[in-house]
């Protein structure tokens, strides 16, 4: 795994514009390379600042948004349209202001689907395993890059300190019992995000301090401190504003916005 590199920028507006310049780079990159492109997205505050940043550069033209597969990490297991589910905040920010190819947009159902949770994680595991290459190698895509907010407790996606989906091996699993509302969710497990090319946790506030520098310090458990296993096969970034970074020890950061 990627040994993590980490960036701070000024504040959290700062830090969601050079994610949005960072992750057009990367996309733009990864269609000249191969033809296609792939992202995985989070919820959250800072998750969907970056995507409106997005939306708000000219620069966004440069992505052939009909040759982006867009995934989710994990998802309020809510009806469609439900202004808490991460996929209503992210068509809001970007995704509807994009020509995305709708077969290209992997959505995690809710429960207006007739699913149960179970069985909504998984049809995602064989939508993934769907579009997982032999150049994959394994049963999920290899994202290029997969964005990852991250809780005051540590947790990624819906990966929470302590859960049973922390020791799950399949790409994809119900949540029950969250301790952030809504109770129910779906979440990618540890193996799928480190399956992608680039990891990249993007924190701001004072509150995610002490969980970055968990996630961050060597020796940290997965089970307690869920984002220190968010780590990509070719790299990890922890992309941070000040207040999140300043329980940091100096040799660990670097001062990215004056
Ligand atoms: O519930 C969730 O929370 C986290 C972090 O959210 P934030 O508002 O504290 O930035 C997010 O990464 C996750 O996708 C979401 O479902």
């Amino acid at each position: 795994m990627s040994v993590p590199h980490v960036l701070v920028h000024r504040d959290p507006s700062v830090l969601a514009d050079a994610v949005a310049a960072r992750l057009i780079t990367r996309l733009v990159d990864a269609q000249s390379a191969k033809g296609h492109a792939s992202v995985v997205l989070t919820g959250g505050t800072i998750g969907i600042a970056v995507l409106a940043s997005v939306a708000a550069t000219a620069a966004r033209d440069a992505v052939d948004w009909r040759r982006l597969d867009v995934w989710w990490g994990d998802e309020r297991f809510l009806p469609a349209g439900d202004s808490e589910r991460n996929e209503t905040g992210a068509r809001k920010a970007l995704l509807d202001h994009v020509d995305l190819d709708p077969a290209r947009v992997h959505v995690m159902r809710g429960p207006d689907s007739g699913m149960t949770a179970e069985e909504s994680a998984d049809s995602y595991v064989s939508e993934l395993r769907a579009a997982a290459r032999p150049e994959d190698h394994g049963p999920v895509p290899s994202f290029d890059v997969m964005l990852l907010g991250m809780g005051p407790d540590a947790h990624v996606a819906s990966l929470f300190p302590g859960h049973p989906a922390l020791y799950d091996e399949r790409p994809a699993v119900a949540v029950h019992g969250s301790p952030k509302p809504p109770p129910t969710r779906i979440s990618l497990t540890l193996p799928s995000l480190q399956a992608a090319q680039e990891v990249w946790v993007v924190a701001a506030g004072a509150e995610k301090a002490g969980a970055v520098r968990l996630a961050l310090s060597t020796g940290a458990g997965v089970v307690q401190v869920p984002a220190a296993g968010a780590r990509g096969r070719r790299g990890t970034w922890f992309l941070l504003d000040r207040a999140s970074a300043s329980e940091l020890p100096p040799d660990l950061s670097r001062a990215a916005s004056p």
